[in-house]
């Protein structure tokens, strides 16, 4: 019997790609989405996860997770970080492009962080998936945020090049939904 999760999330690509690697990589879980748009504190990206799941654990009513998405720069130790929606809407591939003109380096991290809580009141885990690269001139479809200009450290594509599959194959969300489909397996079903 698979298990179903709550996933809160306002993002329809972040629920569609999850969705991808539980069918064919992570079996055994389905997904039930809520469309809920939760306010994100301002910290680091463990605070800001930590307390997005907690509150949509309260407005669930039972156990959910939800998911963070950060692009961290080197050169800029590590912004826009938990904020790069923000920065992403504002001033686009370019101009994230742009920011990293004059440093020495355009060395990336997509980090993505699986928040689980067993419901409201519980200290939320977090699961976190890590992929390098580095930022370049946008290619590929631009359908998912920041995919064109994300490049994987080794690869000559763009996460927007790249077929689902591929992108599966090393991404950041996969990393991180796989440990937390590890826990979650060996928790008791009725859990
Ligand atoms: O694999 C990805 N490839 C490209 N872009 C991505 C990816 N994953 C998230 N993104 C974008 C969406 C948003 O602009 C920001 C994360 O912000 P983040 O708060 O985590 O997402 P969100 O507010 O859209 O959805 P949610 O309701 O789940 O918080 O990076
Ligand atoms: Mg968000």
């Amino acid at each position: 019997m698979p298990r179903t999760l709550v996933f809160v999330t306002g993002n329809p690509n972040k629920l569609r790609e999850t969705r991808h690697i539980l069918s064919s990589g992570l079996e055994g879980f389905e997904l039930e989405s809520r469309d809920l748009d939760i306010p994100e504190l301002q910290g680091t990206t463990a605070d800001v996860s930590r307390e997005k799941c907690r509150r949509a654990a309260e407005l669930v009513g039972g156990p959910c997770i939800t998911e963070d998405t950060a692009l961290c720069f080197e050169a800029l130790g590590g912004l826009p970080g938990p904020y790069i929606k923000w920065f992403f809407k504002s001033i686009g591939h370019d101009g994230l492009n742009k920011m990293l003109d004059g440093f020495s380096t355009r060395a990336a991290t997509a980090l993505c962080t699986f928040a689980y809580s067993a419901g409201p009141g519980t200290e939320p885990l977090l699961f976190e998936g890590r992929t390098e690269g580095e930022i370049v001139a946008a290619r590929g479809d631009g359908k998912f945020g920041w995919d064109p200009i994300f490049q994987p450290a080794g690869k000559d594509k763009t996460y927007a090049e790249m077929t689902p599959e591929e992108k599966d194959g090393l991404s950041h969300r996969y990393r991180a939904l796989d440990k937390l489909c590890e826990y979650l397996k060996a928790l008791p079903e009725n859990d």
